[in-house]
């Protein structure tokens, strides 16, 4: 394959991107940016741009990682959308540059990317925080982050039972009606999550959904939503009662409205639990308030190109 510009859309970035590669992968990353050496990783926060009439923001997320020669941004919409639009509420592409040269070398869709690498963080998180014995996976939300959280934590875990809630019952239907195992629509949130071992939130929600008291002891919790630092998805009482793990704890204390509004004290980035620096208590209910970072967009995309290349 020459150096010419590749260009991918988001049927070829699915096929290309495998959670059995890039999970060791995102372990790999997160594990350096936890380091904090700058010679090995710079990724600032991401800088966001709110588009108020439309209820939307742009945010721009660029990455760069001299070992593995990586120079990327994504670049992210993200809106809250009325109940019922037919717009997709998380758009994304991302650019791959010659670190050198600085040209462009590939631009991609960003939305599969988003979506793998975001649930295959969650899956990293569960791994080393769920309880022991997980037996009862629970899912609040339909839509995309919900999906590809569904197929990789049932494809990665056994679970005996697989529960999903969405504001609108027929969307959750919907959800089930689409994939080949049995879930469980409840009706809901309370109902959806007591006794759960492992709570996935991917909602749009600005407000607490989940709250402390229905939660099990000792559940892990993959918070995927509320990106704002005026957004919740999950209330005081959990936040202050689990401990909390972050993706990035420079994200989460800008970003996070679960942990700014709660006053949470963040125990660890997951990195640093990786690095064995910090312990994986999955002997408590623990939360993992992930924001994503510019630093997993950059090794997927990599590894899309990696993966093209070695077909020709
Ligand atoms: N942590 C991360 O790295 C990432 C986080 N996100 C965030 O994850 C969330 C889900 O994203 P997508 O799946 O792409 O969106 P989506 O639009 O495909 O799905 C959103 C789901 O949330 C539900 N929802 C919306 N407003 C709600 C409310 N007020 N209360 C309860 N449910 C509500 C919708 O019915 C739908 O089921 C968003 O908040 C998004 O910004 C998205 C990408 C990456
Ligand atoms: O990391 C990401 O791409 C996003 N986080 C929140 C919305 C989009």
């Amino acid at each position: 394959m020459s150096d010419s510009l590749v260009l991918l859309n988001k049927c070829e970035v699915e096929r290309l991107l495998s959670y059995d590669e890039l999970i060791p992968r995102l372990e790999s990353a997160m594990g350096k940016f936890s380091k904090r050496d700058s010679s090995e990783i710079i990724q600032p926060v991401r800088s966001v741009v709110p588009i108020q009439p439309y209820n939307g923001f742009l945010g721009v997320m660029p990455s760069y990682m001299a070992a593995d020669g990586i120079l990327c941004t994504k670049m992210v919409t993200f809106y809250q959308r009325a109940e019922g639009s037919s717009l997709p509420s998380t758009q994304a592409t991302v650019l791959l540059f010659h670190p050198e040269r600085g040209h462009i070398t590939a631009i991609m869709d960003g939305e599969a990317i988003t979506a793998k690498r975001t649930a295959a963080v969650s899956a990293i998180s569960a791994k080393l925080l769920m309880p022991a014995l997980s037996e009862v996976l629970c899912i609040l939300g339909s839509g995309q982050q919900a999906k590809s959280h569904y197929d990789v934590f049932t494809n990665v875990f056994k679970f005996k039972e697989v529960r999903i809630w969405s504001r609108r019952r027929e969307m959750a239907q919907q959800f089930v009606n689409d994939l080949q195992g049995p879930v469980r629509v409840c009706s809901s949130v309370k109902e959806a999550v007591m006794g759960a071992d492992l709570i996935v939130t991917a909602t749009g929600a600005s407000q607490p959904i989940l709250f402390g008291e229905w939660v099990k002891p000792g559940a892990h919790i993959a918070a995927v939503g509320a990106c704002r630092p005026d957004w919740r998805e999950l209330d005081d009482v959990l936040m202050r009662e689990a401990v909390v793990y972050v993706d990035s704890r420079e994200g989460a204390t800008a970003e996070s409205g679960d942990i700014i509004l709660s006053g949470a004290h963040i125990f660890a980035e997951l990195g640093e639990v990786i690095n064995g620096s910090f312990p994986a208590q999955r002997e408590k209910t623990t939360v993992f308030k992930s924001l994503g970072m510019g630093i997993q967009d950059a090794v997927s995309a990599k590894l899309v190109l990696e993966k093209l290349k070695s077909e020709h």
